[in-house]
This record gives C-alpha cells, structure tokens and sequence, in this order.
C-alpha cells in the first residue's frame, strides 16, 4: 500500500520526481555514528577532509554558473573560501595534535571565525560563510545531504523542514516540480513565493523529512496529499492530465463569473508601482489590496504628502477606466510590518498592540497627510480611488475612519480582520461603504494563533470552521446592506476555497496576480448554487481537512 503523508495544501498542481530532502541542522544520529571517524592517521583523516571541501567547493562552482550578478560573485567566494589552503593547514595541525576530524574542523574554523571577527567590515561578514562552509563539510563527511538548498541537476520534488526566503526566492519552477515543508502555514514565506513561482506545493506536512529522502514522490498541491513511491505509470498518466488542465487555466481571460454567470470581482493585490503595472496587464478588475507600508519599509522619516502622492499615482495609473478601481490600504505599520517612522516600539505583544489604523488614535495627522495623498493622487490618475483602514475594532473607528475619507471625497471601506468587526459587520457597513476581509490576520485573532509561528500551522489555517463562520456573517451583513464585502487576504487565492467564499456571499476576491486565473478559471466551473453547497458543507466541517474533502466533494 502507498503510504501517504498529509499537510496543508497551498499551491495547487501536481507534481511527481525523486525527493530532494533539504536538511538545516545535521542529525545528532549521524554525527554520533561517525565519531572519531576511524582514520587510521592525521594524513587519512586530512584526504577525507580534503574530498569533503572539495565536494562542498564543487557545489559552490555548480550554483555559481548557473547564478548572474552579485550572488554568482557570493558563490564563487565561498567556493574560494571553502578550499582555503589556511583553513586546511589548520585542520591539519590540529590533526597531528592528536584531534578527531570533526573536532579538529571545528576548532580550525572557530580559530578563523575570531580572526575573522577581529578583523571587523567586510571580513567578519564573511564569519556566516565560513560556518556555513563547517556545516556543510561536516555533512559531507558524516554522509548527509548539506544543509540549504542544493540546485538540483533533474527535476526533483524539493522537501525541507523549512525553507529560507534566500532559499526560495531563487527557486528554478523547471527543476522544482513540487515543494513540501515539515513547517509553516498558507501564510508562510514558502507558501507566498511558491504561489508567486506557480510551484505546487504543500506545508505543515509533518515527518516528511525523516520519511521522503530516497523515495519518488506524488505531491498534489490540492488535495495537501504526499504520497511515497505510487504506481510510476499511474502517476505519470495523473501528472499528464494535471499539466492539460493547468495548461487550460492559463487561458482563462475573465471576468470573473460563476458556470452560471454570477459575476464575481476578481482583483490583484499590488505592493508598488511594478506589481501594479504587471497585474494590470491580466484579467483583473483593478487592486483589491495595494499594502502601502511595503513602500516605506526603508523609511527612517515620514514621506511628505508629496512623495507619497507619486508614489500612490504611480500604482493607479495602470488602472484608470475599463470600470477598474484601486483600494488603498492606509498604512499598517506595525507587529509584522515595522515601518521606522510609525511602529511604535517596545511593544509587549506588537500582533495586539498599537498597529494599523491604531495608530491614528495618538497621530491622526499621519492619517490625514496619507488620505491627502491618496486624494491627491486619485486626482492626478483619474482612477477610480477607494481607501480601506486595517485593523478596525469598532463601529467608532469605522467612522471616524469614514468621515475623514469622504471629507477629501474618497469612498472609505475598512478591513474585517479582528473578530469584532466581524461581530457588528451590521452596525460597521452603516458607517462604510465596503468590507475587506483580510483573512490572514482574521485566522490569526480568531483562532489566537501567531501567523508566523510555524509551530501552529493547523490553527492558522482559514479552512478553519470558526473563521468561515465570520466570513459568512460578515457576508451576510454585506448582502442585508446591499453593499460590497471582498476578501484580500491569502484564502482568496485559494481556488476551492474561492468557490466557498462566493458561496458565502462574497463579491470580489483580491489576491496575487498570478492566482487570478486558476482561481477564476475554476470558479467558472461551478453554479452559484454549488458554491452555496460548498459553503455549507465546509461550515459544518469538524476541520480543515475535512471542510477542504467536503467542499471538493462538492464538484466532484
Ligand atoms: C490582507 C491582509 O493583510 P496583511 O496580510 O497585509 O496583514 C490580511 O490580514 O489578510
Ligand atoms: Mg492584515
């Protein structure tokens, strides 16, 4: 029988090939079992450590080629580095002393690393280099897979207990067919780029690591599923009708509709100005989400009106006409998104301290010189300009929040990510013109689940039943009031979960440029009514797993 292993699906797709296990620590296991290594004599145990190095040097030069720019000239460097004829020499005098291998590595990179340090500039950076050249020696010698990700020659499934954002800003889709992580959540780093990368891939799979390496995989970004060694033919057959049906939904040109023509906004989040102008060239209905504090995050000092006025122009330019509009989001600085000029420090627990709109309660003026701003810049482009405050808790913020947008005649709308707002949808969306469900941090109030924390994957997910369940009151307060309730957060780039949120009753979905059309293209699958069904069944889920089975078997 073909064992499976189950985590939690993020990007959807298929993918089968061998396992590249990617390990961060070596195992306490391997290192004990190699113990003094058994050389027979220092010049023995220097040869073992010459074709370490060298294997490790080799790695270096492979990634190298295959890089440009500042991190070819990085690897080349640590290529360097690693074959070191000091470095060597220093093993080797500690050899001779009497020292096991991997102690006299150890002791000799430590000499080196003081050195290093001691020098101080560019030298002690190079400290990080030469530990992780120890590493990554020492798991050659003890026979494991080097720590970080190696390029891989063939198309692998790559698997990891966690992936660094180094490690997968640079991931190649065409020899990573598929990603799995032993941690994080649909929030994760991994999760975001592979979505951005069009990876399929699965998170929060525990034990995958210890069990992958040596195995071919099926991995099914869909279904959260990772199965060992399935049937080659089978497999392949499964992979070849993926690709079909991908390649189907690279077609899809909008708008975005229901099988049975309910319409359904389908908007991009943007960050600036080149995300705008690349979202705008697919099949969106304009910005769902522009997160303006991604533009400040190297700011020591407020920008002025003016700086902040181009830069707002710049991202609603592309949008201007075709009935596209763009919904500003006012800055949220803090807790996730320090901002230099706004966050408030020292904070005891910045995720419920003073972020977001909150910040407005003891400087309104940086709310009033943003909105000015975004007045100014909706002026200038002519787009059709809508601005939303995050974290929101009450119908008094909602409104004071309102008053000030439409006094520069913006239409205000604010986000429903704290439970609260969820609670007195009603009494909020009589201040507001619309709702934005950001149902990241929606999933991290209500589940009191940290977005980043790795370690609670399962709870952060906003498959979570108590989570639908706001999404759907928020919803229904929307359709009572007959005014626009979205969703900007990850969910909505979710393609399954999309259905269930239409189903819900929401109206637009804002999410990566790149999810737009699989997400659009299997929304026109399904009839308003089956999104209904969806939603109902996933309500009455016992949990994720089981709401996600419910919801696709649904449109099966
Ligand atoms: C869209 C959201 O905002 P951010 O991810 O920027 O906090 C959210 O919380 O869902
Ligand atoms: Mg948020």
């Amino acid at each position: 029988m073909v064992t499976t292993i189950h985590g939690t699906p993020v990007v959807p797709g298929l993918a089968h090939g061998p396992a590249q296990v990617t390990v961060s620590d070596i195992s306490p296991d391997a290192l004990a079992r190699y113990g003094d290594g058994g050389h027979p004599d220092a010049d023995a145990a220097l040869a073992a450590y010459d074709a370490a190095v060298e294997s490790v040097a080799e790695g270096f030069r492979r990634k190298a080629a295959s890089a440009d720019g500042a991190a070819a000239g990085v690897l080349t460097a640590s290529a360097g580095l690693a074959t070191d004829r000091g470095l060597r020499s220093a093993v080797g005098k500690n050899l001779r002393a009497g020292e096991p291998l991997l102690t006299a590595v150890d002791h000799a990179v430590e000499k080196f690393v003081t050195v290093f340090t001691g020098m101080g500039g560019l030298m002690a950076e190079r400290v990080t280099d030469l530990r992780d050249i120890r590493t990554r020696v020492v798991a050659r010698l003890v026979g494991e897979p080097e720590p970080g990700v190696t390029l891989p020659d063939e198309p692998v499934v790559l698997v990891a207990t966690d992936l660094a954002p180094a490690d997968t800003a640079g991931l190649d889709p065409r020899l990573v067919l598929g990603l799995v992580t032993e941690r994080g959540g649909p929030t994760s780093h991994t999760a975001i780029i592979a979505r951005q990368l069009g990876i399929p891939c699965v998170v929060g799979a525990t034990g995958v690591v210890a069990a992958a390496a040596g195995h071919t995989l099926l991995l099914d970004g869909a279904a959260g599923t990772i199965e060992l060694d399935p049937d080659p033919a089978e497999a392949a057959d499964r992979v070849a009708r993926d690709v079909e049906e991908r390649a189907a939904l690279a077609h899809w040109e909008g708008p975005g509709r229901t099988a049975d023509g309910h319409a359904v906004k389908l908007l991009a989040n943007v960050a600036d100005a080149s995300s705008a102008v690349a979202a705008a060239e697919g099949p969106v209905g304009g910005v769902g989400l522009f997160r303006t504090e991604l533009s400040f995050l190297d700011r020591e000092t407020e920008p002025t009106v003016e700086e902040q006025t181009a830069v707002y122009a710049d991202v609603l330019a592309p949008f201007v006409g075709d009935d596209r509009y763009v919904v500003v989001r006012t800055l949220d600085a803090g807790s996730d998104k320090p901002i230099a000029f706004a966050t408030h420090p020292d904070e005891e627990n910045p995720a419920l301290g003073v972020r977001g709109l909150r910040l407005s309660f003891t400087d309104h003026g940086l709310l009033d010189r943003q909105l000015d701003a975004v007045a100014a810049a909706a002026r200038q482009s002519g787009a059709t300009t809508w601005v939303m405050a995050p974290m929101v808790a009450t119908v008094d913020e909602a409104r004071d929040f309102a008053q000030s947008a439409r006094a520069r005649g913006l239409v205000p709308g604010v986000m429903v990510e704290v439970p609260s707002a969820a609670l007195l949808a009603d009494r909020i969306l009589a201040e507001v013109d619309f709702l934005s469900i950001g149902t990241n941090d929606l999933t991290q109030y209500t589940m009191a689940a940290d977005r980043l924390c790795t370690d609670l994957a399962h709870l952060t997910d906003p498959w979570q039943p108590a989570v639908l369940q706001l999404i759907a009151m928020t919803a229904a307060a929307g359709e009572r009031a007959d005014k626009p309730v979205g969703v900007c957060g990850e969910a909505a780039a979710d393609p399954l979960l999309a259905c269930v949120l239409v189903g819900l009753g929401v109206t637009s979905l804002s999410m990566a440029a790149a999810a737009v059309r699989p997400v659009g293209a299997r929304l026109a699958t399904a009839t308003l009514e089956q999104c209904r069904e969806m939603a109902n069944a996933a309500l009455a889920a016992a949990d994720p797993s089981a709401a996600r089975d419910a919801a696709r078997a649904v449109l099966a």
